[in-house]
């Protein structure tokens, strides 16, 4: 059996947001969400890293072609969020917080549509600040 590896590829995107829930009154959303609350949002670069983990091929010496992870990256992250409005432009948080956490999943479910062998996926990490980071590994 060939040997196994994890490679990774790195974006940014840039996107505006607001944490709010719509199950909640705009106190209650308030208390929890204080500053990032704010009525007319405020704005990050995220930071995403998406790793794959699989068997390196013996011919090619890849898991998938990094060209690959790249197109598939663009179509699943980049097109629906970079310079965008997460919570009017993305219908996904439509009825959820944009936090980092339910962007972890937004993004891994959006990763599994476009990838070949999405069974490769392994982890997608998104940084939101330098201090903020969430990972999701699909469980
Ligand atoms: N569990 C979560 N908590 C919070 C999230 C989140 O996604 N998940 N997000 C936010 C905000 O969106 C927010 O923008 C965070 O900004 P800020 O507090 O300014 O970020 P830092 O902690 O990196 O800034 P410091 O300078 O370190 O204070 C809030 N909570
Ligand atoms: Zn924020």
């Amino acid at each position: 059996m060939a040997p196994k590896g994890y490679m990774t590829r790195r974006i940014q995107f840039s996107a505006c947001h607001r944490l709010h829930s719509i199950h909640l009154s705009d106190v209650e959303n308030k208390q929890i969400f204080g500053k990032c609350n704010n009525l007319n949002g405020h704005g990050h670069n995220y930071i995403v890293k998406v790793t794959l983990f699989g068997e390196i091929d013996p011919t090619t010496g890849m898991i998938i072609n990094m060209t690959d992870l790249k197109k598939y990256m663009q179509e699943a992250i980049m097109n629906p969020m970079d310079h965008k409005n997460l919570d009017l432009d993305v219908l996904y948080f439509s009825d959820k917080p944009s936090t980092t956490e339910n962007l972890t999943v937004f993004i891994w479910n959006q990763m599994k549509k476009v990838m070949d062998k999405s069974e490769l996926l392994y982890e997608v990490e998104v940084h939101e600040t330098e201090n903020n980071i969430v990972k999701y590994r699909g469980e």
